[in-house]
């Protein structure tokens, strides 16, 4: 049974401490201004954890993870794991929490603050009042699918993965997108790759049947290329994306560039009980870590999501994300989203913190 109010906290590798130190703080003073009474517990996972007990995903820590109402992940990974056996990397130990725990959807918001349109890889005009949801399919696909391997064939090594979707993973993934639009502008884009693979055949096939229940939003298709031009050519043109576990890595890695930076997108990865594990979409970023430059944005903005989708805090939510918008507005910066203009201060990963912070103060003084 989980535990309606404990967080477990899991810091990770290379940024992910860094940014979790952050995430933290800002979830400890949420916690004491609106006596939310949650409590936390931090658990080793990923390579910290594979270093300390030779395993990515410890007994203990899954334990915790299945008592907890919520999860905050910092990131896993990096270069000094890719050569550990493949069943004892971090990622294996990430896609295995999230298998385990059957966090098959995954929230990726991209969303323009206004400020950062500078930031942005696109031209001002094509990402100003930016806001999208790609709902990501996250326990099944490619990532899971059996067979899989290397293995010698004909006298060379062949590597294979089998993408592979059942009707119910469809349909779940499915409804959840659809309710999901309904509560935004009505509209979902379904992406697949229809014309080449028949586990998408099936994905719009069910994607159409799940429409008929929601006749007041509208599905349309597109193929996962199309998909990635239109994202760089007007990505305003959409509402709500819903696509596979792939796919679904990639494209949203794109949108992130729209909003200025990686780090600003945050993700929520629910299961069927509403329990969710909320991360940052970036990883590990081994060429910064160490550095205090890694912006904590987006897992800060990931800790306002857990409150939003599984604690139902809304107004606890809400004050985090004027608390960020305010400190944009104000004019700090990390280096990934800083563009020179004369306006911008510069701060590091731990100022960011605190400033998010000093904005949420002011606003329950105000
Ligand atoms: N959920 C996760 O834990 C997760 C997600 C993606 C990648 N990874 C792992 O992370 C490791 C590194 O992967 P990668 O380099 O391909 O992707 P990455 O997301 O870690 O980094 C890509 C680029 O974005 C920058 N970046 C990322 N987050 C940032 C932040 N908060 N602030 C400023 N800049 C930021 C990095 O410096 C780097 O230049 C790999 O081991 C990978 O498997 C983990
Ligand atoms: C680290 C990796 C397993 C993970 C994924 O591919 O899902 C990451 O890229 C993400 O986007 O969360
Ligand atoms: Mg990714």
């Amino acid at each position: 049974m989980s535990q309606a109010r404990k967080i477990v906290i899991l810091p990770g590798d290379g940024i992910g401490p860094e940014i979790i130190a952050e995430g933290r703080k800002v979830l400890d003073a949420i916690n004491e201004q609106y006596n939310l009474g949650l409590s936390m517990e931090t658990c080793v996972f990923g390579g910290a954890a594979y270093d300390e007990t030779g395993t990515p995903l410890p007994e203990s820590t899954l334990n915790a993870c299945r008592d907890s109402a919520a999860i905050l992940l910092g990131a896993i990974g990096g270069p000094k794991y890719d050569k550990a056996p493949r069943e004892l990397r971090p990622e294996r130990g990430l896609l295995g929490l999230r298998s385990e725990l059957g966090l098959f959807a995954n929230l990726r918001p991209a969303l323009l603050y206004p400020e950062l349109a500078a930031a942005s890889s696109l031209k001002p005009e094509l990402v100003a009042g930016l806001d999208l949801m790609i709902v990501r399919e996250l326990t099944g696909g490619i990532y899971f699918g059996q067979p899989r391997g290397i293995e010698e064939r004909n006298g060379e090594r062949v590597g294979f993965n089998t993408m592979v979707y059942s009707e119910s993973e469809i349909r779940r993934i499915g409804i959840r997108a659809f309710e999901i639009a309904r509560q935004r502008g009505s509209r979902l884009c379904s992406v697949d790759k229809m014309n080449v693979l028949e586990v998408s055949e099936l994905w719009r096939e069910i994607m159409i049947d799940v429409s008929k229940d929601y006749p007041d939003v509208e599905l349309t298709h597109m193929f996962v290329d199309n998909a990635a031009m239109q994202l760089v050519r007007a990505p305003k043109q959409f509402d709500v994306m819903v696509t596979s576990n792939l796919f679904g890595d990639v494209l949203s890695d794109a949108a992130a560039m729209l909003t200025g930076s990686i780090g600003m997108l945050p993700s929520a990865s629910l299961n069927e009980a509403g329990q969710g594990m909320y991360e940052p979409i970036h990883g590990s970023a081994p060429d910064i870590a160490g550095k205090g430059i890694a912006n904590p944005l987006a897992t800060i903005l990931s800790v306002s999501m857990m409150l939003r989708y599984t604690l139902k805090e809304a107004e606890a939510a809400d004050a985090i994300d004027a608390a960020v918008a305010q400190v944009l507005a104000q004019g700090y910066r990390c280096q990934d989203i800083a563009t020179g203009q004369s306006e911008e201060k510069v701060i590091n990963t731990t100022e960011m913190g605190d400033a998010v912070i000093a904005a949420l103060q002011v606003g329950v003084d105000a």
